[in-house]
């Protein structure tokens, strides 16, 4: 399934995926003939059950893993500020304030706090941690250290903000808060995000486009374009609409199940 998306995705080019295979240890194949084309803007969800290297497809983008075959294009290349990543855990240092968790992409590339403190404060703000950045994570509820968390990632205003199933952990009400906040951020910073998840759900409702996978070997076997309008609100979320989308990314997901078993 090569130039996927090139149909659906009218946007300029940031990266492509292209045929990328991906071997470990010789004998997994975690992914297979993976082609992907990532628009400046879009919300895209990799969306299919364990297994199916929707992790390991977000490893190679973000260049922690290469690709056994195929190759990962940036349009016009990429620098070190371009790329923001959330896991699903916060993984925040225990031992550091909230601002100085914040604050770790601009000192491993060798900045005092005093010349981003402001870029700092305003990523707080931004995910409404607006008077927390004396705070220790401990002092932070689970939905609160993920705010952290994507603070952290978007301090540098990346392009590309890869997640990692972030809300997995966290109970309904609080993931459905942090998915409204989190399109809010997005259109507030114009970012490009690039999502994993399990949940037919919540990809319906964050996305422009779900790509769903299948396992054994990892692949991609369909698109769905999700064509409502930004920005979705409660109203969207108990819309026929998004009833009809939920059932198509459904259908689609049971069909990857399926060829998986
Ligand atoms: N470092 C590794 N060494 C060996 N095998 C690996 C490694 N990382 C992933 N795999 C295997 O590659 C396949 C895809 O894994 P991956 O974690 O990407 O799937 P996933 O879709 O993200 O799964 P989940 O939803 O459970 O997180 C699995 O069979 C996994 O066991």
């Amino acid at each position: 399934m090569t130039d996927l998306g090139d149909h659906i995705s009218p946007r300029p080019e940031l990266l492509r995926m292209d045929r990328v295979d991906k071997i470990f240890n010789g004998d997994v194949t975690a992914l297979k003939g993976m082609s992907l084309r990532v628009g400046e803007g879009d919300f895209i969800s990799l969306l299919g059950p364990s297994g199916c290297g929707k992790s390991t497809a977000l490893r190679l983008i973000s260049d922690l893993l290469h690709p056994t075959s195929g190759r990962i294009i940036w349009s016009g290349g990429r620098e070190v500020d371009d790329l923001g990543v959330v896991f699903q855990e916060p993984t925040l240092m225990p031992w550091a304030t909230v601002a100085q968790n914040v604050w770790l992409p601009f000192r491993l590339r060798g900045k005092p706090y005093a010349e981003v403190k402001s870029a700092v404060l305003d990523a707080l703000a931004l995910v409404g941690l607006d008077g927390f950045q004396n705070s220790y994570p401990r002092e932070l509820s689970g939905g609160m250290k993920m705010r952290v968390s994507i603070a952290r990632a978007m301090v540098t205003r990346p392009r590309l903000i890869l997640m990692d199933e972030p809300f997995a952990a966290l109970d309904e009400i609080t993931r459905f808060k942090l998915n409204d906040d989190l399109l809010k951020l997005k259109a507030a910073i114009g970012c490009t995000v690039v999502f994993v998840t399990h949940s037919v759900f919540e990809s319906v409702f964050l996305s422009d486009r779900i790509v769903i996978m299948a396992a054994r070997p990892g692949r991609v076997i369909s698109e769905l374009g999700v064509n409502a309008p930004y920005p979705r609100t409660d109203d969207f979320r108990t819309s026929a609409e998004y009833a009809g989308y939920t059932r198509q990314a459904t259908d689609a997901l049971r069909t990857a199940m399926g060829e998986a078993a």
